[in-house]
């Protein structure tokens, strides 16, 4: 049977993130994507000129129109901007029930700047994180979330523990903005076990999309059958392998190659 996910999500129009990146995710792993946008981003590999918010019954008629025909057995979460789409959003998933749940907190981008205001951040806290199956927070988003400093793998597993107590099923602190060996370590809590995820540091300046692309390929294996261990470390390795594909396009930060590693064992010339 064709399994389906659902992404709740910003639209990048350089590609490399956001919608775009969560569809393409979802289709490598054969998964079917369906959407709800909740903003357009003016944005490209340098920065963002523009965003603009659609109204929050737009967000809800769209996962309306998707759950009123079509089951879906992943969704995710992630650019949801303000606290009127956040309502809209906890709404939604507790009128469909929609599970497994993960949301991706985006609210600090990896260069440490604030994406949404303190009023969402306060609306994602209260309504929509306790409501998780699991939460994808970089370190930026984890600080916040947590209230304590993450420099270290200490600091990584405190955080962990804090955020789980904001009533999530699970916790995935990222690591691609930590320094040097623990670059590209995560650290996993979800109540019992913690677990320490490492792979190889790629050395690439293009990691435009790596947390809508981790996040997307978590919910693609959830959907998949997977229990959240599995499919975190599953989806890991495939961020790794985007990476290492990543593409040096525009004059900034370039996207991850979603497709890339088929390609080159592939038909395409
Ligand atoms: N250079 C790297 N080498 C290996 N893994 C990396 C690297 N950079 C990021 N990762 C991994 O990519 C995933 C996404 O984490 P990251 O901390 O980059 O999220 P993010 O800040 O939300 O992403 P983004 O840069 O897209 O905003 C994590 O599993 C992280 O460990
Ligand atoms: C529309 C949109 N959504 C999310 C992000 C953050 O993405 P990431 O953390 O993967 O760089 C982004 N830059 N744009």
């Amino acid at each position: 049977m064709t399994k389906i996910a659902l992404t709740i999500a910003g639209s990048d129009s350089g590609g490399g993130a956001g919608i775009q990146a969560d569809l393409r995710t979802f289709a490598f792993h054969c998964v079917h994507g369906t959407s709800a946008l909740t903003c357009v981003t003016a944005q490209n590999t340098v920065g963002v000129d523009r965003v603009d918010a659609l109204p929050p019954e737009a967000v809800t008629a769209q996962i309306g129109a998707v759950l009123g025909d079509i089951a879906v057995q992943g969704v995710k979460t992630g650019m949801l901007l303000n606290a009127e789409i956040i309502e809209a959003v906890a709404e939604a998933v507790e009128k469909w029930k929609l599970t497994p749940l993960v949301v991706d907190p985006v609210m600090v981008s990896r260069t440490g700047v604030q994406l949404i205001d303190d009023r969402a951040i306060a609306q994602l806290k209260q309504k929509l994180i306790p409501k998780a199956t699991l939460i994808t927070p970089n370190r930026y988003e984890a600080q916040i979330l947590s209230g304590l400093a993450v420099n270290t793998i200490e600091e990584m597993k405190a955080a962990a523990k804090k955020i789980y107590q904001l009533g999530t099923s699970g916790v995935l602190v990222k690591g691609g903005a930590m320094q040097g060996a623990l670059r590209g370590t995560d650290v996993w809590f979800d109540g019992q076990t913690l677990e320490i995820l490492t792979s190889e540091i790629v050395d690439t300046p293009h990691t435009h999309g790596t947390g809508c692309t981790l996040s997307a390929a978590i919910a693609a294996n959830l959907a998949l059958g997977k229990s959240p261990l599995p499919a975190i470390q599953q989806a890991k390795k495939y961020v790794t392998t985007a990476l290492n594909y990543a593409l040096a396009i525009g004059r900034g930060t370039g996207p991850v190659g979603h497709f890339f590693p088929l390609v080159q064992r592939s038909m395409v010339e």
